[in-house]
């Protein structure tokens, strides 16, 4: 064994663009997945960067990432150590960016009761509900049709989480504290965002970290707040059922700590709520700018269920066109752009380079959805590619919208409900089309962590009749 590490030790990095002595590589400034894009191009399907002591390794090819992020998932289970967003904004506590230790896998069981497919079923009807909401938004308001996929996702995140009943606002000053957060969060995370991570002793400077830890103050506060509240429910009985009150319940069972119990459940909103807000955003924006797939879809929708009712989870099955829509409007602009970053706890062969343990190893996906080996003719938006010879969901076939191997999203099947169920109530309900006069900049998207799309305009015509949309929608229904 010892004779096979020294051989590995001896293989070079990937290989990358020219490093700068002492310096290192210069970091894209922004827009990181585009520019770690073209140097997939140029460079190949793995990649290397240094930064400081750190070695980064950019995954860019669909192949690679399953060598790498899956196979040989275990060995890059852990993040990378970051001084900026975890220890010092997320006071260590911050789930998604601790290491794969039993502490991690805990808080992943615990999570998984919740999210697992069989328990995700159970909230298809609450999903339902704030689904036809958004529905009934969109046509009284096609204006902020952005905002009303926010507000869809808020709604059912707080009521996953919080067991909160009524639909919720993005105005209700509890959203509006836990979007400010998810902003810093956004904001820390970018890579050379806070030169600290990769100069480790810049937290002995005086001040440098006092925004971050003031930040964390207040968000820690606010969740205990949070928590604190449903235990007082508890207590009176009227606690509606939640993962709030599971983690209450089960801490024993689960061995969760006291401290970071609050910041358990306030992280599922910030991880959560974008997301699916972006995810639901991004298939309008295809459909919009691609009228003859959306068109292909609403042929689906009248010949398996019709104009008369809604379609349904049920019918799921029957649909394959509405999740090939999905699927590849997920690929098309995937809403975690470029990926959340893993780390290597061992040394990893691939192909004759060495990816030593310690690097921080990050799958593009930006990069990976547009692999022509894979995905022929990327750029085209092209649903059918997803469909086989019988006209069903190829299984073969597949892109990491989710993420990677042992740190896959855990909250991906309440999340493709979502997206299912708003997908197949809007496309069935509504036309989707530019206004030629602002037609829509399919590539305008912040860059932040999860992408938002700039705002675009969208025109929604009617394909059912108005009062049968709303009688159909209305609450209680
Ligand atoms: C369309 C919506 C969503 C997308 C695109 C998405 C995407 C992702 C991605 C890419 C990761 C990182 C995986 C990796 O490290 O390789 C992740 C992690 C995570 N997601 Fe999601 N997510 C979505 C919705 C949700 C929802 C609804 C929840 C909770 C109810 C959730 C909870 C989490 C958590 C807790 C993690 C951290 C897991 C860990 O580090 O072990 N996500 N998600």
């Amino acid at each position: 064994a010892k004779q096979r590490y020294q051989a590995a030790r001896r293989l070079p990095l990937p290989p990358g663009p020219p490093v700068r002595w002492l310096l290192g590589n210069t970091m894209p400034k922004s827009y990181a997945p585009f520019q770690f894009a073209r140097w997939t191009e140029q460079y190949g399907p793995v990649f290397s960067l240094k930064q400081g002591h750190r070695i980064f390794v950019v995954i860019g090819r669909h192949q690679a990432a399953v060598d790498i992020m899956e196979k040989e998932g275990a060995n890059v289970a852990d993040r990378p150590r970051s001084i900026a967003v975890q220890e010092t904004l997320s006071g260590g506590f911050r789930m998604s960016l601790k290491d794969n230790n039993e502490r991690l896998r805990r808080m992943r069981r615990v999570l998984h009761a919740n999210l697992q497919p069989k328990v995700a079923e159970t909230y298809e009807p609450m999903q339902t509900r704030h689904a036809k909401n958004l529905v009934l938004d969109v046509l009284n308001d096609p204006k902020n049709h952005q905002r009303h996929a926010m507000r869809y996702s808020a709604s059912v995140i707080m009521s996953f989480t919080y067991g909160k009943i009524t639909p919720t606002s993005y105005t209700d000053p509890e959203v509006v504290s836990i979007n400010r957060f998810s902003a810093r969060f956004g904001q820390t995370i970018k890579p050379g965002a806070y030169l600290v991570n990769a100069y480790p002793i810049l937290r002995f400077v005086p001040g440098y970290l006092s925004e971050l830890k003031a930040w964390h103050k207040e968000e820690l506060a606010f969740y205990d707040g949070q928590l604190d509240a449903v235990r007082r429910k508890m207590r009176e009985g009227t606690a509606s059922p939640s993962f709030a009150r599971f983690i209450l319940e089960h801490q024993t069972q689960y061995q969760l700590e006291d401290k970071g119990l609050g910041y358990l459940a306030g992280e599922i909103f910030a991880a959560g709520s974008d997301t699916t807000a972006s995810a639901i955003t991004i298939m309008m924006m295809a459909a919009a700018t691609h009228t003859d797939a959306q068109a292909r879809v609403q042929e689906e929708l009248d010949n398996v269920v019709g104009r008369t009712r809604l379609p349904t989870f049920d019918d799921q099955e029957m649909l394959p066109q509405v999740t090939a829509f999905i699927l590849e409007s997920l690929r098309w602009r995937p809403v975690t752009l470029g990926g959340f970053p893993h780390r290597a706890i061992k040394d990893i062969v691939w192909n004759n380079y060495l990816i030593p343990a310690g690097a921080t190893v990050i799958g593009n996906h930006w990069a990976i959805a547009n692999d022509p080996e894979v995905f022929p003719e990327p750029q085209t938006f092209n649903p059918q590619r997803w469909i086989d010879d019988a006209g069903r969901v190829r299984g073969d076939l597949r892109f990491f919208t989710y993420g990677f191997g042992r740190r896959v999203c855990p909250g991906q099947h309440l999340a493709n409900r979502s997206v299912f169920v708003n997908t197949a109530l809007l496309l069935w309900a509504f036309r989707l089309s530019e206004n030629p006069a602002a037609k829509i900049d399919t590539l305008a998207f912040s860059d932040i962590f999860t992408v938002h799309a700039a705002p675009f305009e969208i025109c929604f015509a009617k394909r059912i009749d108005e009062n049968v949309i709303r009688e159909l929608c209305a609450p209680g229904k």
